[in-house]
C-alpha cells in the first residue's frame, strides 16, 4: 500500500469508468468481440431458442433447467401471477400523474414488506423472493397501464407462458404468436448486463446486508433515469418529435439531429459506457423490431429508425444501444410510452436478483473513497 503525501492528488475515476470493482459469474460483456454471454451462453442463441422463463432460471441457477425443473418453476410462476389486492389498492391510491416507474418502485417496496420471509436473507429465502417478484411484477405493470386508460384489471391466464400472459394481462386479448416471440426476445435481451448502474446500485444496497426488496427498489430508482433504462421511453419521444407523417422523414430526422446536437443534447438510445463499437444486443432486437414493423405494416417507422441511425453515425459516429430498437418495438405492440421502462424492470428483476445473491456469497461493504476539494479547515 502506498502512502499519499499532502500535495499528491489520487487518480479520480469519475463515474467509475473503466474501474473493475469485483468479479461476476453471471454475464460477460465483451466490447472487443461485441458479445454478451449469460452464464457462458451467447445471448443471441438464448433469444433464438429459449423462453424468458428458461433464461431467468439460467441466470439464478447457473444452468438451464431440465424439463422437470422447468415444469416446477413455471408452475410456481403461473401460481404467483395474480395482483395482490393490497398491492392493487396501493397502486390505486397513487395519482395517475405518478410516473409508472414510481409505481414500480412503490410496488416493489410493498411486495417486500408483505413477503412472508421479509427479514430472511438466506440463499433459499432470496431465491424464493426472486422467483416471487419475477412472477408478480407483470401484473403490476399491466394493471398500471390499464388503470391509466380507465380499464379494469385483467386476471392472469395459467395456460399461457410468461410473455403471452403479460401481453394478455395488459391488453385483455391474446397476442399474435410473432408479437409474443418479439416480446420474449426483448425480455431476454434486457435481462442482464453485468455491473450497469442499476445492478451496481442493487449490489451496493445488498453489501450493507439490507434485504433483497430494498436492493430491487433502489435498482428501480437507478433504472428510471434517461441515461440508463429511461432511454427506451426517451427514444419514443424523439420519434414523436420528428414524426413519421408527411414527406421527407430522412430530411426531418437530419434537421432534428442537427438542432439537438447544436443545443448539446444527448441523443437517447445512442452510445454506451462499455460498448463503443455498437451494442451486442442491437442486431437481435432490430430483427424483432423489423418483424413488428412488418406485422403492423409500419414502413414509416423503419424509415425514421434508419434515418436517425445513419444521421447519428455520420455526425457523431455513435451507434444505437438496446433502448433504440426496443422503444419502437414496444410502441408497435401497443404499450404506452411511459410503460417502456417498467417492461425493462420486469426483465432486469432476474439479473438484479442474481447479482444480489452473488454479492451475498462473498460480501464486502461497498464504500469507495473520495478526494476532498472543499474549503481548508477553518474556525467558526
Ligand atoms: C440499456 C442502457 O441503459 S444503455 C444506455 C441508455 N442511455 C442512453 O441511451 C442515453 C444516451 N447516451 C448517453 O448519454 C451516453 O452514451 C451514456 C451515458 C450511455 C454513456 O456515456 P459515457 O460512457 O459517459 O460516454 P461519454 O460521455 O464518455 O461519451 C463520449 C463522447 O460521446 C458523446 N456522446 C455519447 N453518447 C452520446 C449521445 N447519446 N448523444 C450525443 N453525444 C453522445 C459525449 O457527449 C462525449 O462527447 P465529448 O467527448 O465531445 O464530450
Ligand atoms: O450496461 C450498461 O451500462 C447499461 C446497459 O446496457 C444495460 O444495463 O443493459
Amino acid at each position: 500500500m502506498t502512502t499519499q503525501t499532502a500535495t499528491e492528488v489520487p487518480e479520480i475515476h469519475k463515474g467509475l469508468a473503466g474501474v473493475v470493482v469485483d468479479t461476476t459469474r453471471i454475464s460477460k460483456v465483451n466490447p472487443e468481440t461485441n458479445s454478451l454471454l449469460y452464464r457462458g451462453y451467447p445471448v443471441q442463441e438464448l433469444a433464438a431458442q429459449c423462453s424468458f422463463e428458461e433464461v431467468a432460471y439460467l441466470l439464478w441457477h447457473g444452468e438451464l433447467p431440465t424439463a422437470a425443473e422447468l415444469a416446477e418453476f413455471t408452475a410456481h410462476e403461473r401460481a404467483g401471477r395474480a395482483l395482490d389486492p393490497v398491492v392493487k389498492s396501493v397502486i390505486d391510491s397513487l395519482p395517475l400523474s405518478a410516473h409508472p416507474m414510481d409505481v414500480c418502485r412503490t410496488a416493489a417496496s410493498v411486495i417486500g414488506a408483505r413477503h412472508p420471509q421479509a427479514e430472511d436473507s438466506s440463499p433459499e429465502a432470496n431465491l424464493a423472493k426472486s422467483k416471487d417478484l419475477f412472477a408478480a411484477f407483470p401484473a403490476v405493470v399491466a394493471y398500471d397501464q390499464r388503470r391509466r386508460r380507465g380499464q379494469e384489471l385483467v386476471e392472469p391466464r395459467e395456460d399461457l407462458g410468461y410473455s403471452a400472459n403479460f401481453l394478455y394481462m395488459t391488453f385483455g386479448e391474446e397476442a399474435a404468436p410473432d408479437v409474443v416471440d418479439a416480446f420474449n426476445v426483448s425480455m431476454i435481451l434486457y435481462a442482464e448486463h453485468s455491473f450497469n448502474a442499476s445492478t451496481f446500485t442493487a449490489r451496493v444496497i445488498t453489501s450493507t446486508l439490507a434485504d433483497l426488496h430494498s436492493a430491487v427498489t433502489g435498482a428501480i430508482g437507478a433504472l428510471k433515469g434517461p441515461l440508463h433504462g429511461g432511454a427506451n421511453e426517451a427514444v419514443m419521444h424523439t420519434f414523436e418529435e420528428i414524426g413519421t407523417e408527411g414527406p421527407d422523414i430522412t430530411g426531418r430526422a437530419k434537421t432534428w439531429l442537427d438542432d439537438a446536437l447544436a443545443s448539446k443534447k444527448k441523443i437517447m438510445g445512442f452510445g454506451h459506457r462499455v460498448y463503443k463499437k455498437g451494442d451486442s444486443r442491437v442486431p437481435t432486437m432490430k430483427a424483432a423490431l423489423d418483424k413488428m414493423i412488418a406485422h403492423y405494416d409500419r414502413p414509416d417507422l423503419a424509415e425514421l429508425y434508419t434515418a436517425l441511425e445513419s444521421a447519428m453515425a455520420e455526425k457523431k459516429n455513435i451507434k444505437p444501444n438496446l433502448d433504440y430498437p426496443a422503444g419502437p418495438t414496444y410502441h408497435l405492440m401497443g404499450f404506452d410510452t411511459p410503460t417502456f421502462t417498467p417492461l425493462f424492470v420486469c426483465a432486469r428483476i432476474t439479473g438484479w436478483t442474481a447479482h444480489i445473491m452473488e454479492q451475498l456469497e462473498a460480501n464486502s461493504l461497498i464504500r469507495p473513497l473520495s478526494e476532498y476539494n472543499g474549503p481548508e479547515q477553518r474556525s467558526l
